[in-house]
């Protein structure tokens, strides 16, 4: 029996043990195929965390795929589609980037993104009112990406309790100095967030240490210096560092900054990245499209090459 999850529907079996497989569809052609009892279907149907889905794809020999978009650009409903269609595209961790004003850290597509999205109005109100409708229809779970500003604003505290609310599951704060990250830390596990910590290429081995130590969830794993954008190839360098940070943790490493295309998808996977990021070459898509319907259906045609990458 295959159903396709793209509508919601429960299926009664008259017997609880039997299990069923799942097609998971996007434009007619399947995806992937997953075979499930009632009882791992609901688990699956209720988002595990960052950590136990990266936990689930090691079982199974895969890594994780991560897309980034800009919560509000070209708007909070396109956003709400495009969280869907990443989804149920394969995506198995979705980074949702929060539009700051000087977002130090990015390049020229995430930026203009942020100033679009911050120009409509998007603030983190109404980025968590859409995420209380949106995250209960999805199967991955989603990593908020903020800068540090915009948490110290509204209070540690405060911050935490208002995403954890919205049923998101992990952090992204790509500014907190680690010395900083001590009470982030402290109020993120009070509220069950997987804080989600940064090292880079020039990163000192101690500090590495450091910042994967207090990492949950996944180590980021920058792969060049420099901001966000696609770049025309993926530094050699992410090999040798992944081999490095490997040898001082078990935890899943994701790689992120410059993948844009299926090559560098396959080729960071092969380094052995635990997990692969892309942002900019989807935020571009997404934000530059002639109409939000083009840009969700680039989206989705982009979405399932990279994934097919992994496969
Ligand atoms: O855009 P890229 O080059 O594909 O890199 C991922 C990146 O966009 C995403 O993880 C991200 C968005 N803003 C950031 C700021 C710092 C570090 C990472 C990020």
């Amino acid at each position: 029996m295959a159903i396709s999850l793209k509508s919601t529907c429960f299926l009664q079996l008259k017997k609880p043990e039997a299990s069923f497989q799942v097609c998971f569809f996007s434009k007619k052609s399947v995806v992937s195929v997953k075979r499930y009892t009632p009882v791992a279907a609901i688990r699956t149907m209720e988002t595990v965390g960052l950590n136990e889905t990266f936990t689930r794809l090691k079982k199974q020999g895969k890594v994780a795929f991560i897309p980034y978009i800009t919560a509000g650009d070209p708007d909070l409903s396109t956003t709400a589609e495009a969280l869907k269609v990443l989804d149920s595209c394969g995506s198995d961790i979705i980074e949702l980037g929060v539009p700051y004003s000087d977002p130090l850290a990015d390049g020229p597509v995430i930026q203009a993104a942020a100033t679009r999205s911050l120009a409509k109005g998007t603030n983190l109100n109404a980025i968590t009112s859409m995420l209380k409708e949106v995250v209960p229809q999805l199967s991955c779970p989603i990593a908020l990406f903020t800068y540090y500003n915009p948490i110290l604003k509204r209070g540690t505290d405060k911050f935490m309790s208002t995403i954890k609310e919205t049923g998101v599951h992990g952090l992204v704060v790509p500014d907190v100095p680690l010395e900083e990250t001590v009470s982030l830390r402290t109020e993120a596990k009070k509220h069950g967030i997987e804080l989600v910590l940064l090292t880079t290429p020039t990163t000192p081995t101690n500090r590495m240490k450091a910042i994967v130590d207090a990492a949950e969830g996944f180590v980021y794993l920058v792969s060049s210096v420099g901001v966000t954008g696609a770049r025309a190839s993926v530094s050699g360098t992410v090999q040798s560092l992944l081999k490095e940070i490997k040898e001082s943790t078990t935890k899943p490493v994701a790689v992120g900054f410059g993948i844009s295309t299926p090559e560098h998808v396959k080729q960071v996977a092969g380094w052995g990245a635990d997990g692969v990021i892309v942002g900019s070459a989807m935020v571009k898509l997404l934000g530059e499209a002639k109409s939000p319907q083009e840009g969700l259906k680039e989206l989705e045609n982009f979405t399932l090459s990279l994934k097919a990458a992994l496969l």
